[in-house]
C-alpha cells in the first residue's frame, strides 16, 4: 500500500506531467493560429486562364473562362440568369472550388496565389466571403452575433479584448452594434444580410465577395443593404439578379460581368451591361417560344 507522502508525491508528478502537456497543447494552438491582417491586402485581382468546373461529366458550372479582374477601381458585379455560372465563378475565386482544368489565380500586393496549389488559406486571408443564407444557418444560433464574430476571430493570435473590440466594430459599421447580443435566430431578414457582410469584414480582407447579398429582401431593405455594402470601404464582387442595383450611381458599380450558361457573354459597364442582358433575355423567351 502506498504511503501518504507517496500518493503526494505520484499527484505532484502527474500535475506538473498535466500543467507541461497544457502548456506544450497550448503553445501548439497558438502556433497553429494565424494573424489577421493589419492592414488589409492591396490591389487585389483575379485571374482566369482557361478555367473550366465540372460538377460531374454532364454539368459544367463554368466552362473556358478567361477573366482579368482588378478589384482597384470600385465594385464589378456578376449577373446571369438561373444556372448561368455566378455561383461557381465565385467559389473559384475564393478557392472554395478548384478548376478541373485551367487555372485561377489570386493577386495581392505583387504575389500570386492559387488554390489548387497550396494558395487555398493564404487567398482566403486576401478574400472575404459573405456567407449565403444557407451556410450562416449552419453557424450556432443560441449564441450573440457579437460572440459568432469572436468565435470566427479565434483562428487569428488576438486577446479576447483585441477580438470584442474588432467585433464591436465590424457590428457598427453594419448598423448592427444594438443588436450585439441579440442571438443569430432573432435577427430579421435584413440584420440577418447586414450581419453576414459584417462576418466578413471583420477578418479585414482586401476584397468582399458576396453572392446575392440582397436575396430575398424587399425594395427598402436591399437598398439598405445595398449602401452598407457597396460604401463599406472594401472593394465588392457580387452576383445579383437585380440589374436597377447595378445602374445606380451611389453603389460604385464599374464593371458588370454578364454569364450565360457557363461563360462570359458580356464584360463592360453597366449601361452596355444591362442592354446586353436585357437583349439576352429576349432571345432566351423567344427560343422558348419557338419550341413550344
Ligand atoms: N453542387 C452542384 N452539383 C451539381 N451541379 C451543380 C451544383 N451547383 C451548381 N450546379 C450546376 O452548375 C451550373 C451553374 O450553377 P451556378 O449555381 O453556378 O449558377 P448561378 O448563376 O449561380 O445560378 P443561380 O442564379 O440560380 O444561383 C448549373 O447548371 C447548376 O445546376
Amino acid at each position: 500500500m502506498r504511503t501518504p507522502s507517496a500518493v503526494r508525491s505520484a499527484y505532484r508528478h502527474a500535475s506538473a506531467h498535466l500543467q507541461t502537456t497544457m502548456f506544450g497543447m497550448g503553445l501548439l494552438t497558438s502556433l497553429f493560429k494565424t494573424t489577421r491582417p493589419v492592414t488589409p491586402p492591396q490591389k487585389v485581382g483575379f485571374g482566369f486562364d482557361h478555367a473550366v468546373y465540372a460538377y460531374d461529366a454532364q454539368t459544367y458550372g463554368v466552362r473556358d473562362i478567361s477573366l482579368d479582374l482588378s478589384c482597384s477601381n470600385g465594385n464589378t458585379a456578376i449577373i446571369g440568369l438561373n444556372g448561368a455560372g455566378k455561383s461557381t465563378l465565385i467559389d473559384l475565386m475564393n478557392g472554395t472550388l478548384t478548376p478541373s482544368s485551367g487555372k485561377v489565380t489570386v493577386e495581392a500586393d505583387g504575389k500570386s496565389y492559387d488554390a489548387s496549389h497550396g494558395g487555398r488559406a493564404q487567398i482566403q486571408r486576401i478574400v472575404g466571403t459573405v456567407q449565403r443564407e444557407a451556410d450562416l444557418y449552419r453557424l450556432r444560433h443560441n449564441v450573440s452575433i457579437e460572440q459568432s464574430i469572436d468565435e470566427l476571430l479565434r483562428k487569428y493570435r488576438l486577446t479576447t479584448v483585441q477580438r470584442l473590440a474588432i467585433a464591436g466594430d465590424a457590428l457598427a459599421k453594419f448598423s448592427l452594434d444594438t443588436n450585439m447580443r441579440t442571438p443569430l435566430d432573432e435577427l430579421d431578414g435584413e440584420q440577418l444580410h447586414l450581419f453576414a457582410i459584417a462576418r466578413a469584414y471583420a477578418a479585414n480582407p482586401g476584397v468582399l465577395l458576396a453572392d446575392e447579398p440582397m436575396r430575398g429582401l424587399d425594395e427598402i431593405s436591399s437598398r439598405h443593404v445595398a449602401h452598407r455594402l457597396f460604401t463599406c470601404g472594401k472593394p465588392v464582387v457580387f452576383a445579383t439578379h437585380n440589374v436597377d442595383l447595378i445602374r445606380n450611381d451611389e453603389f460604385n458599380i464599374t464593371r458588370v460581368i454578364v454569364m450565360d450558361e457557363g461563360e462570359i457573354a458580356f464584360d463592360g459597364e453597366p449601361a452596355s451591361a444591362s442592354a446586353y442582358y436585357a437583349q439576352l433575355i429576349r432571345s432566351k423567351y423567344r427560343q422558348i417560344s419557338s419550341t413550344q
